[in-house]
């Protein structure tokens, strides 16, 4: 089996998320989902949250789905790196994405959802594709989608192909020659952490020298930005014109008519550049001419974080082998 399905910018001006439409249920029931290589929960909005905590979300209603079929006294409550969160209860159902049917995939409806993701009225609820150990369903923790699928896929592989203020693709079970140039360049995975966790060869900023130094990271489709360590951060923007790291916005922030340089990261030999558009993020309020930076420090995560800016930058392999691998490509 395999499937393609768009990820689609849920904002038309600043890539703070993409959505991918799926189909819940009988009749299917379609809903845009934030895939999430950084989570292994598969929740969605349900009819069973207050009518508080919806605002224009599509929601999943398991009594109109004939295969829904409830998981008898299993609860689940996450909580994100943005401080966002959910809890509720468990159904299984047929899930379907690009074509590609899974059946008695385990759906967690909301019972509860934080107000940030109340107020992200284009995001449905959000599909993890990290590995299954991160899953936060109790008694019995379930399988991802992925995971689920991989049995029947053609190959156990999923690709991330994000797209600058633009809709992008997620391939399932197959490996898309048009979608890059040159080669993929493929390198080790660390599972014990739950995520897609690889060791960067080293960064370079505009067309500086490249520096070769081991940066431990997560492959991350839902995050938006890239975090790294400061000392890199401080490296970047020493060459940006007003830069300054405040408090006020939680981040590095500048002159949004400054010139940015583009941010190159290695992967093995190969390279991957982050063009300078991708780093001017976005105004820290609507108009304002001081920018947030697609790049911040990873100082008070305790990880660092391939996000969204990096991810787009790049051709994608998630490859659920024995063992796992990541490999990325130019595009
Ligand atoms: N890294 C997972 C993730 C994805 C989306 C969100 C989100 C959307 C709206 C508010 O919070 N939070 C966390």
């Amino acid at each position: 089996d395999t499937g393609s399905a768009a990820a689609i910018p849920v904002n038309p001006n600043y890539d703070i998320a993409y959505v991918t439409p799926v189909s819940i249920g009988t009749p299917p029931q379609t809903l845009h989902l934030d895939f999430d290589t950084g989570s292994s929960d598969l929740w969605v909005f349900s009819s069973h949250l207050p009518a508080s905590q919806i605002r224009g979300q599509t929601i999943y209603v398991p009594a109109n789905s004939s295969t829904a079929k409830l998981l008898a006294d299993h609860t689940w409550s996450i909580t994100y790196g943005d401080g966002s969160a959910s809890r509720g209860n468990v159904y299984v159902d047929n899930f379907t994405v690009g074509g590609l049917t899974v059946e008695n995939q385990a759906v967690q409806c909301a019972l509860q959802v934080s107000t940030s993701f109340t107020r992200e009225s284009n995001i449905d609820g959000l599909v993890g594709l990290g590995f299954s150990t991160l899953n936060t369903v109790v008694p019995k923790s379930q399988l991802t989608f992925f995971d689920n699928a991989k049995p029947h896929m053609d190959e156990p592989v999923f690709t991330a192909d994000l797209k600058w203020k633009s809709e992008g693709t997620y391939d399932f079970g197959f490996i898309d020659e048009k979608k890059y140039t040159g080669k993929i360049t493929y390198v080790p995975v660390n599972t014990s952490p739950g995520y897609w966790t690889f060791t960067s060869s080293g960064y370079a900023v505009g067309s500086g020298n490249f520096s070769a130094t081991s940066i431990v990271g997560i492959a991350d489709t839902g995050t938006s930005l890239v975090y790294l360590p400061p000392s890199i951060l401080t490296a970047y923007y020493r060459q940006v014109e007003g830069a300054t790291s405040s408090r006020t916005y939680g981040g590095y922030v500048f002159p949004c008519n400054s010139k940015l340089p583009s941010f190159t990261f290695g992967i093995g030999e190969a390279r991957i550049t982050i063009p300078s558009s991708y780093i001017s993020y976005a105004p820290v309020t609507a108009g304002s001419s001081t920018c947030f930076g697609g790049l911040q420090s990873s100082s008070s995560l305790g990880i660092n974080i391939w996000g969204d800016v990096a991810l787009k930058a790049a051709f994608v392999v998630f490859h659920g082998g024995n063992p796992p691998t990541i490999g990325w490509a130019k595009k």
